[in-house]
């Protein structure tokens, strides 16, 4: 069912209206984000695609409070994050956002309950490493460094990582971009259990569109632009998806 609907109602955790993002460049101007509207309801999955440079990061990074809009709101409950403080946006992000990025990023130095410590340590309410690890099936490799963990065991520690403090968002950017079919199936698997454990509502920027049918709505973008939002009817567990 296509549906070109921006809004889908009540429950709204995120409104964003009007948003543009405008980089300036030695080049000229990059129009990152040009005008973009969109309702997030909580809880929900949605599946971001779109060609490289379409503006998916962008659109992760400013609902994230990694970077800034040009112009257009980004309202977060009762926050408007786009007038919001740096010290605002630096404690939403703390306490609401946990981050998955393709390249894992733990510390090397640090066993997987190190590394997930890192974060329970500064958020309030957070639950326990090892209840972390646990969630993502790694309770069997709490003293591990991540050069003794796979590719998909370090990003399980990430997943970990990122829902610990139980986060009212999940931001994945390529969470299975350097992973093998099977291991990013497992890292699908994790990133649905724990969002649907904290209530976390999970977005995920991907090139393989395969993974549109573990969404509740996915959203295409073209040129800084929403093209098009389809809403799945039925949503596919990733071990059941092809891609
Ligand atoms: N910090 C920056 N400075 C200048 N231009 C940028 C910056 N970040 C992104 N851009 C540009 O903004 C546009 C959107 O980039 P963005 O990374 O959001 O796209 P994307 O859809 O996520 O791409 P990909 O799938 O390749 O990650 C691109 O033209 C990109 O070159």
């Amino acid at each position: 069912m296509s549906d070109t609907r921006h809004s889908t109602g009540s429950g709204v955790v995120f409104a964003v209206r009007g948003l543009c993002k405008v980089y300036a460049t030695e080049a000229g101007e990059v129009h990152a984000l040009r005008d973009v509207d969109l309702d997030i309801v909580k809880g929900e999955t949605l599946v971001l695609l779109g060609p490289s440079g379409s503006g998916k990061s962008t659109f992760l990074n400013i609902l994230g409070g990694l970077d800034v809009a040009t112009s257009g709101s980004v309202r977060f409950r009762d926050m408007e994050l786009t007038r919001a403080s740096a010290g605002q946006v630096t404690a939403y992000r703390r306490a609401s956002v946990g981050f998955i990025f393709q390249f894992f990023n733990l510390v090397p130095s640090l066993t997987a309950r190190e590394n997930v410590a890192l974060i329970t340590e500064i958020a309030d309410d957070a639950m326990s490493p090892e209840e972390a690890l646990a969630l993502v099936g790694l309770s069997d490799r709490l003293d591990h460094f991540p050069a003794q963990l796979s590719g998909g065991q370090q990003q399980r520690v990430a997943v970990a990582r990122a829902i610990a403090k139980r986060p009212a968002l999940l931001l994945c950017d390529e969470p299975t971009g350097s992973l093998d079919s099977e291991s990013g199936v497992q890292v699908l698997e994790a990133i649905q259990a724990v969002a649907r454990d904290v209530g976390a509502t999970t977005m995920i920027v991907s090139h393989n569109a395969g993974i549109a049918q573990m969404a509740d709505r996915v959203i295409r973008f073209r040129d800084g632009a929403i093209t098009d939002i389809v809403v799945n009817a039925r949503k596919t567990a990733p071990r059941e998806m092809s891609w």
